[in-house]
């Protein structure tokens, strides 16, 4: 299958490395200078230091070409730029011949709160096969072969059907969704319940306290999704209860990291800036808490976080109020 992911951070180049293995692939960024280098040392010392680059993988930033490696009839295009890269590159789509289109990113767009496939759909039109690959998975473990779950969701079967096809393989199982929003809700909002727990765990409130956030985070995930059109049983696959306990407890998280570093009193800004990737769940929690806002959801972590990233709230003070809060059935939506 001719394959080509746009985006060379750390989770195209893993799924690049990945997939090369079987098929034909391209990997392209936007900077030049970084994508000779990594076509010439055989590395994206950048996002993914110490990883070999399969020879077969063809690196490049020319984007007409790599646009044409995919124009036939396998051809998967894969976006893997972040959340914030995902309009900029779908708008340099826009006119372009392309089979299909599978995002990678996971987050809600600040100021308009919408998810990916909203965004897709908008720019590039609702005709084109689209869909979101996501679950619980490190791009560094999937760079060095280790298995792992994804989940493809889309509304077309035959999308579905070719993903599973290129990407299911002997160390990544691939399961089919139709559900993309409760897919992108559980991909989104995970990040901010694993800023939230970084945050328990940086402050030392034990591992009883880790398990009731985990928990109590589900239900609020699974009542934006409920309020967006998704179905409940998504939340408890890999999009949702799979990926949420992977980064809310794996130190390969970054969004974990930022809650570490919030609880340790860093500033936002030095944490953003030492972990030089992107850390979804700071951006996505603005989103969030807007447009649970707009929804009348109940969201009481998210806001709980977002108060401690954007309105300067101490996180040991947060916590104190939100275990104040009233006793509640715990099935109430
Ligand atoms: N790293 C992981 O383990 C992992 C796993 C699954 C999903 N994801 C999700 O995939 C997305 C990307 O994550 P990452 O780890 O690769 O991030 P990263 O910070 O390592 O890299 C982001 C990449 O996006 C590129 N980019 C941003 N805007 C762009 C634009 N307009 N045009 C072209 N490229 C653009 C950057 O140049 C960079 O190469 C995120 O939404 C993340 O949540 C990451
Ligand atoms: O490192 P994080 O926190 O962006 O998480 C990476 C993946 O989304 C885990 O599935």
């Amino acid at each position: 299958m001719h394959i080509t992911i746009l985006g060379a951070g750390a989770w195209g180049t893993a799924l690049a490395i990945a997939l090369a293995a079987r098929h034909d692939v391209v990997l392209w960024g936007r900077n030049r200078q970084a994508m000779s280098e990594a076509a010439r040392t055989r590395e994206n010392s950048a996002y993914l230091p110490g990883l070999p680059l399969p020879e077969n993988l063809q690196i490049t930033a020319d984007f007409a070409a790599a646009l044409a490696h995919v124009a036939g009839a396998d051809g998967l295009l894969i976006g893997a730029t972040s959340m914030a890269g995902l309009r900029p590159l779908v708008q340099q789509l826009r006119g372009q011949a392309i089979p299909n289109l599978v995002w990678l990113c996971k987050g809600l767009e600040e100021g308009s709160a919408q998810l990916p496939h909203q965004i897709v759909r908008e720019v590039l039109g609702a005709h084109l096969p689209a869909g979101v690959l996501s679950g619980p998975s490190f791009a560094q473990e999937v760079a060095h072969g280790l298995p792992c779950a994804l989940v493809i969701g889309s509304e077309d079967a035959a999308l579905r059907e070719q993903v599973v096809a290129a990407v299911h393989g002997p160390a990544i199982r691939v399961y089919s969704s139709d559900d993309v929003v409760g897919v992108e809700v559980g991909g989104a909002v995970k990040n901010i319940l694993a800023i939230a727990t970084g945050i328990i765990d940086g402050l030392n409130l034990g591992l009883n306290a880790r398990a009731a956030l985990i928990t109590r985070g589900l239900a609020e995930i699974t009542r934006l999704g409920i309020a967006l059109g998704a179905r409940a049983e998504t939340f408890m696959g890999l999009a949702g209860m799979g990926d949420l306990i992977l980064t809310c407890t794996g130190d390969l998280s970054r969004n974990r990291k930022v809650g570490l570093g919030l609880a340790q009193g860093k500033p936002l800004s030095v944490i953003v800036a030492e972990l030089g990737h992107v850390a979804e769940g700071v951006r996505c929690a603005a989103a969030v808490r807007t447009l649970a806002q707009r929804l009348g959801v109940e969201m009481p972590i998210t806001d709980a976080v977002a108060g401690i990233l954007f309105d300067g709230q101490s996180p040991h003070a947060t916590v104190t109020q939100l275990l104040s809060r009233n006793p509640r059935d715990e099935s109430a939506a």
